[in-house]
Parts: structure tokens; C-alpha cells; sequence
């Protein structure tokens, strides 16, 4: 940290700043002076977050946003920056604001593009969530059907309960839930994207290749290599092991891209379709671009199926983790979700059928719930052209965040934002404040999460499979017993978080 003076906004703190911008068509704009095929916009400054507040998040918590609470201060002005590194972020806390960026035509806000050296790019390359323009338009026309082709709760179920076996060999210690989850997320995502059981739940023991994921995650999540992104330049131990676990996930993923191909050929040949329920997602985009006659590359399939395997397990397993700490931290929660998904369901533990599980309206609300306190603070965009957000202008190129944490936390809709409260969902006021754009946990617009009914329906068995299964609670010594305690990662997930879990008598 000795290049602390990176962090220092060099731009001076003044209530009102002027922008240089090139001239367009822009005369209904106030504040406009013509001057020599110039125009100045003089904008109110966006408020600033100090250095020393912006030096302490991003010191010991996940996000700049995450300065809790979030000062009433930057919900007035509905937007504040951030000085990371080389830039600045401007981050969007209203809904008004979030909403005109969301569902203006994807090419007017397009994806802010990381820098090739960065290692988010590197992974994730140039696949539907990178993207822009057409490219994005072709990679999204593409997994709309196929998503829907692969929704299959019967596969999510069968990898519950392989997950059942391994806990109970074990339930004698709290488990680690957050990394229990991502192990069965990992399994039914290589099962529904490639047909590919990667072997998570056979023993405690990681495979080798899952182990190398975790080794990039941890890796492309370091926040430290985006603040400074020269970091990403030296030939240090860290980055060389990044380089080599990428090297061999890539080899294994083309191996698995390359056998897909070839028994899709086949099965051409023979005129067979598949005798399963649901299609696996690297088949359904393969078997429709040739139905939209849309090429799609060696690489642009490995961009996506990696985006699609990575986008859809820590965030499903940190929506479930929260869901499953609330209902240990409050056990009457606990006993009123189950006493619910029982009389629906039965009190057998068996894969539940898509139909009932819309019925179960308490869990709903949980889900719903914990997607509103730790959303996936993911949406960065581009201005391609100087925009107002109420009395602030920013200028072209401006680099702009929408929180939907801060979203989710704005005291104009939500009483008591920061209480975890199920029941808000459920109450008949719950839409007289409320915004159309106060809730965005899987984004929205053109550019909203394309596996969002994928990962509900994820949680839904897997919340109601475990309350059939086990009562549970939080160890004596826990570090959550206040709030849960987050990690420094990239995205939320809670650190250490550890359950303690006993098998119910009266189970079928
Ligand atoms: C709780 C679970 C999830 C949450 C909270 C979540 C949230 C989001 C958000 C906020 C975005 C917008 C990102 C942006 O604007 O940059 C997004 C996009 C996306 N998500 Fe999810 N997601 C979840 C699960 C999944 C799953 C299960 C998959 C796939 C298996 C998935 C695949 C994607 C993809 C491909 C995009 C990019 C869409 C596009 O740009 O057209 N997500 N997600």
C-alpha cells in the first residue's frame, strides 16, 4: 500500500464543476454556453466519497456502496462517486436514476469494458455478459431459448440429495454453508450447462479442476488488482498460479465443448432427439444457432458457458446462504417456512414439483427477501454521451454503477431497509411507496439476468428440500450472531459462515 497517493481525487472539491465536452445537438440542455464548437456544461458536482472513507471500504469491505448505512446524504442526490485507482465510479442509489439506465437502449449505456490486463477479462473473455452491440444481441438471442429449454428441478433435486449423504456423514460439526452450496450450485450447473457432473458432493475431498476454479475466483475477485491494475503486470508468484489454473479450466472446458459437438453431429446423423425433460444449455445454443443461423465460435462458446457456470453459482449460493442465516438466526422464521412447505408439500424429503412450489409464499418471501439485502452488485455501464440524472451532468465516457444494494436500502421505500422482514412481501400496503425500479436484484431491462427463473427455481428446491430435511441454528461462538458478517471478496458472500444442522425425527 505504498502508492497510497493513487488514491487522491485530483479533481478539487467545489460545489459546481465544468465539463469540456464536444458539441452535439444538446441546445434544450440548460447551462449550456456555445463557444467555438464547444459546449461547457456547468453541472452540479456529484457528491464525492472522502478519500479516507473510500481508502476504508475498499480496506475491509467488499464494495465502496457498502458504507453501512448509506449516508441519507447520497440517497438526496441519488448518485455519489468514488475515486478507485485511475478512475471514477459514479454510483446510482436511486431508483429513478437506476431506471433510466436500465431500460434505455442497451447501446446507449453499454457495458463498461474492463481493461484487457484485468482479470475479470480474462476469464470471462467476451461472452453475453462482456459484451456489447451486436455481438451481445447474437449471444443473447441465443441463450433466451436455451434457458428455457433447461429449467429442470428433477436435476437440481437428485443433486440435493447426493448432498444430503455427504452432510450426514459430517453433521456432528456446523458446516460451512456458503461453500456446502457452492459445491451443489457447481454440480447442477455443470449438469444443466454441459451434462457434465464435475464430482463436488462424492466426498470432502475437491476434484482437482474445481479446486483450479476456485483458485481463478478467488483470483478475479480481488478488488486490490482493479484499484491498482498495474498489479496485474508483475511477474509474481500469485499471478503466474492464476495463469496456469486459467490454462487447464480452458483445456478442460474445450474438451468438454469439443465432445458436445461431435455427439450433437452424431446424433444428426442417427435423426435422434434426446429422451430428456430438458436440453442441456451448450446443446440448446449449439442446436440454435444453427436454427437462427448464428455462427458462434469455439471461444464464444467457452466465454459463455464460463460466464453461465460462474454468473449462476456464487450468486445463487450467497441468495441461499442468507436465506438459510436469517432461518437460523430467527427460528420462529424457521418453523413458520417449514410448518408452510409442509402442508404444501408433504413431510417426506423428495425433489417438490414446480407447481407447488409457487404455492409456498412464506419461503417465496424469504427469497425475495434475502435478494433484496445482498443482490449481486454487478451492473457497470459506459456513457457514450453526456447524460443528466436529475441536477447532476455527467460527461461522455463516465463510468457509471448501478447499486442495487443501495437500491434495496433507499429509506424512501423501504421501512426499516435494513431489517431482514419477509413479511414486507407478504403485507397488502407493501406497494403503496414502492417504485418499479426499488427492487433489482436481477437487474432489468434488455440487459437483465438471463438465468434469474433458473436460480429461483434453485432456491426453491433447495430451501424446501433442506426444511424437510434438517432443523438448524447458528454455533454459540458464532461471528454472525449480529448481522452477517461479509467477505472481502468481489462479489457478497459471508465470511465463515458456519451451521449447525440436525436431521428432524418425524421425516418420512
Ligand atoms: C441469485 C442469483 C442471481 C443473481 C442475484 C443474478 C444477478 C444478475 C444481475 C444483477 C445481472 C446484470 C448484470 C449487469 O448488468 O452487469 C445478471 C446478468 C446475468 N446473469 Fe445473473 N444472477 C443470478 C443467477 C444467475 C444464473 C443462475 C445464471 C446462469 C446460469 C445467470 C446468468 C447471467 C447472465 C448470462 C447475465 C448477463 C445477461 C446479459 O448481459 O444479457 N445469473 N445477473
Amino acid at each position: 500500500m505504498t502508492d497510497i497517493g493513487v488514491f487522491v481525487n485530483i479533481i478539487p472539491s467545489k460545489c459546481k464543476s465544468t465539463y469540456e465536452i464536444p458539441i452535439r445537438k444538446r441546445s434544450e440542455e440548460k447551462n449550456i454556453i456555445n463557444k467555438n464548437d464547444k459546449v461547457k456544461f456547468l453541472g452540479k458536482e456529484v457528491p464525492k466519497m472522502s478519500f479516507l472513507s473510500v481508502v476504508w471500504t475498499v480496506l475491509t469491505g467488499p464494495h465502496v456502496e457498502i458504507a453501512y448505512p448509506i449516508p441519507n446524504e447520497y440517497y438526496q442526490s441519488g448518485i455519489f462517486k468514488a475515486r478507485l485507482g485511475p478512475y471514477d465510479y459514479h454510483t446510482i442509489v436511486s431508483a429513478e436514476f437506476a431506471k433510466k439506465i436500465l431500460t434505455e437502449n442497451e447501446d446507449t449505456f453499454p457495458k463498461y469494458h474492463f481493461g484487457n490486463e484485468l482479470p475479470v477479462h480474462k476469464f470471462y473473455g467476451t461472452g453475453i455478459v462482456f459484451s456489447n452491440g451486436e455481438k451481445w444481441r447474437a449471444h443473447r438471442k441465443l441463450s433466451n431459448p436455451a434457458f428455457n429449454r433447461s429449467l429442470s428441478s428433477n436435476v437440481m433435486g437428485e443433486v440435493v440429495l447426493d448432498a444430503f449423504k455427504l452432510m450426514n456423514s459430517e453433521i456432528h460439526e456446523p458446516i460451512d454453508i456458503y461453500e456446502l452450496l457452492q459445491h451443489i450450485t457447481i454440480e447442477v450447473l455443470g449438469l444443466v450447462a454441459f451434462g457434465h457432473s464435475f464430482g463436488t458432493l462424492k466426498s470432502k475431498e475437491l476434484p482437482d479442476i474445481v479446486r483450479k476454479y476456485k483458485t481463478i475466483m478467488n483470483h478475479v475477485e480481488t478488488y486490490l488488482l482493479y484499484v491498482f491494475p498495474f498489479l496485474n503486470k508483475l511477474p509474481i508468484k500469485r499471478n503466474r498460479i492464476f495463469h496456469e489454473a486459467l490454462k487447464d479450466f480452458d483445456k478442460y472446458i474445450y474438451e468438454i465443448i469439443d465432445m458436445k459437438r461431435i455427439e450433437l453431429i452424431k446424433r444428426k446423423k442417427l435423426n435422434e432427439s434426446k429422451a430428456f425433460e430438458h436440453e442441456e444449455l451448450l446443446v440448446s445454443m449449439l442446436e440454435a444457432s444453427e436454427q437462427e443461423n448464428i455462427y458462434i465460435g469455439r471461444q464464444e462458446l467457452r466465454d459463455n458457458m464460463i460466464t453461465f457456470f460462474s454468473a449462476g453459482n456464487d450468486t445463487t449460493s450467497m441468495a441461499i446462504s442468507s436465506s438459510i442465516y436469517y432461518l437460523a438466526r430467527y427460528p420462529e422464521m424457521q418453523k413458520r417456512a417449514r410448518d408452510e412447505v409442509i402442508s404444501v408439500i408433504g413431510d417426506e424429503v423428495k425433489i417438490p414439483t414446480v407447481d407447488k412450489l409457487k404455492d409456498l409464499h412464506y419461503l417465496n418471501a424469504i427469497i425475495k427477501e434475502s435478494l433484496r439485502r445482498y443482490p449481486a452488485p454487478l451492473s457497470y455501464r459506459q456513457l457514450q454521451k453526456p447524460t443528466k440524472f436529475g441536477e447532476y451532468l455527467l460527461p461522455e465516457k463516465s463510468i457509471i454503477k448501478v447499486s442495487n444494494y443501495g437500491v434495496h436500502h433507499d429509506p424512501k421505500y423501504w421501512k426499516n431497509a435494513y431489517k431482514f422482514d419477509p413479511d414486507r412481501w407478504l403485507s397488502k400496503e407493501k406497494n403503496e411507496k414502492t417504485h418499479s425500479f426499488s427492487y433489482i436484484p436481477f437487474s432489468a431491462g434488455p440487459r437483465n439476468c438471463v438465468g434469474q427463473n433458473f436460480s429461483v427455481m434453485e432456491q426453491r428446491v433447495i430451501l424446501t428440500m433442506f426444511l424437510i430435511k434438517y432443523d438448524w441454528s447458528l454455533p454459540k461462538n458464532s461471528i454472525h450472531k449480529e448481522d452477517l458478517v461479509l467477505s472481502k471478496a468481489f462479489l457478497f458472500r459471508p465470511k465463515n459462515l458456519k451451521i449447525k444442522f440436525q436431521e428432524r425425527m418425524n421425516i418420512c
